[in-house]
């Protein structure tokens, strides 16, 4: 296989952690983004560095091996899709439908040139979106029959589990490197190995993970809940970063509570192999205490809106408890705190908090979580935890 990546998305993840370790693993990158003029100065720049950043230890790696696309428009990306066999994207949900429509020209493309398979590696946090792209890119190409078979044939669409955070560096760093990224030192990226079309990539920190879109279930409602619900909860005690949260008892008790009722409705679901189900826990309840990273609330939490939505981090594990006969209490209290949850940087949560306050709070869990009549018992979980929330703020 060709040791090239094109980069969909050169955010956080798509420098800092995907770029980085296939950097690393002798990949050559190309680069594209929809923000031009940055895409512009890093291409003058011509590298950039990452900070990996763990419990115990630090380590820096300078990225030289990539070529920045041409982000004015499309054409350059939509060239590269049609020669390079491996695609991270590396987005949020935003971005898909426009990423599909310059695919379905590439994939249109490749058809006719009876190209290699092309893999499509879904970096992303989003629930569902290999489905999506699936059946995107099969409407779009819907009225050519071969590029269709080539889709269903040679084409992978892969979920990934990125479980290594990343986030914009010190200031002090970015005054040395504007594109500086700092990630975690540890952690893993799990492809969905059953729709990869050919080998596996051979990177650092990286494998293929079997039932790849369940796991990102898991992920996301058990590991990103906890991870956003130290947020909410750490930005009522008055904290900035996850970190400031590690000492607080009452936190630890009441995110753990959460993490193991969502991981009950999961195992509940999807039925993990007790060994596979060991190791997620003890990835994320025993992960190290990482006092080194300055993970910001402002990212962890950003756009309230997304993720109280109904299908979302909290109120997703929330009804999958239900639905298995587990109560959700420690769930319900990550949403009352996040309906108090506000950042005068986060115009998301600034509409939520208004609109609390303007509506109250059974009207706003209707509005954000989507609960209806129906679904009673979790909306009046969520009212009596929001009552005792605002209490202890
Ligand atoms: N940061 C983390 O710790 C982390 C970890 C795991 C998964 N994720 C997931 O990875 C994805 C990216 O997160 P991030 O932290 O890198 O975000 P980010 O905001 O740092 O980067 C996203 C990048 O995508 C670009 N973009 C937006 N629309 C685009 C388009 N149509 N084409 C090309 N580029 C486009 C943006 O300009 C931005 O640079 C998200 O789905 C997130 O949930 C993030
Ligand atoms: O990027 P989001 O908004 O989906 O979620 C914020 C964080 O929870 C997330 O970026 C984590 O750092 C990451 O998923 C680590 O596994």
């Amino acid at each position: 296989m060709k040791k090239e990546l094109l980069v969909i998305g050169a955010g956080n993840i798509g420098r800092g952690v995907i770029g980085g370790l296939f950097f690393e693993s002798g990949y050559h990158l190309y680069i594209y983004d929809i923000m031009e003029e940055r895409m512009k100065q890093l291409k003058e720049q011509g590298t950039y560095l990452i900070e990996r950043v763990g419990a115990n230890n630090k380590r820096r790696v300078l990225v030289d091996d990539f070529d920045v696309l041409d982000c004015s428009d499309t054409v350059d990306l939509i060239e590269h899709m049609k020669k390079v066999d491996l695609i991270a994207c590396c987005v949020y949900e935003g971005a898909f439908q426009s990423i599909c429509q310059n695919l379905k020209e590439a994939i249109e493309y490749r058809t006719e040139q009876e190209a290699a398979p092309l893999n499509i590696l879904l970096c992303v946090n989003a629930l569902g979106a290999p489905d999506y792209f699936e059946t995107e890119l099969a409407k779009l190409l819907q009225n050519n029959p071969a590029a269709s078979r080539y889709l269903k044939e040679k084409i992978g669409i892969c979920q990934v589990m990125v479980g290594m955070a990343a986030m914009p560096s010190s200031e002090e760093l970015i005054a040395e490197d504007a594109f500086a990224v700092t990630t975690k030192l540890d952690g893993h990226i799990g492809i969905d190995e059953e729709p990869f079309k050919g080998e596996l990539p051979q990177v650092k920190q990286t494998g293929g993970v079997q039932k790849g879109k369940a796991q990102i279930y898991r992920k996301v409602y058990t590991g990103n809940m906890k991870h956003c619900m130290l947020a909410f909860l750490g930005k009522a005690k008055g904290y900035t970063y996850i970190r400031d949260t590690y000492d607080d008892g009452w936190i630890e008790d009441c995110v753990l509570g959460a993490f193991f009722e969502a991981d009950a409705a999961i195992q509940a679901e999807y039925q993990f192999d007790e060994t596979d189900h060991q190791e997620w826990i003890d990835f994320i309840v025993e992960a190290p205490k990482n006092r080194n990273l300055k993970d910001a609330f402002t990212r962890v939490a950003a756009d309230p809106k997304t993720k109280l939505s109904r299908d979302n981090r909290f109120v997703g594990p929330a009804l999958l408890c239900m639905k298995h006969h587990i109560l959700p209490f420690y769930l319900a209290k990550g949403i009352a705190y996040g309906f108090l949850y506000r950042d005068e940087s986060d115009i998301a949560s600034i509409e939520i908090t208004n609109y609390v306050k303007e509506h109250g709070i059974e009207k706003a869990i209707e509005v954000y979580c989507g609960l209806t009549e129906n679904e009673w018992e979790l909306k009046q979980l969520i009212m009596a935890q929001y009552k005792e929330a605002e209490k202890i703020r």
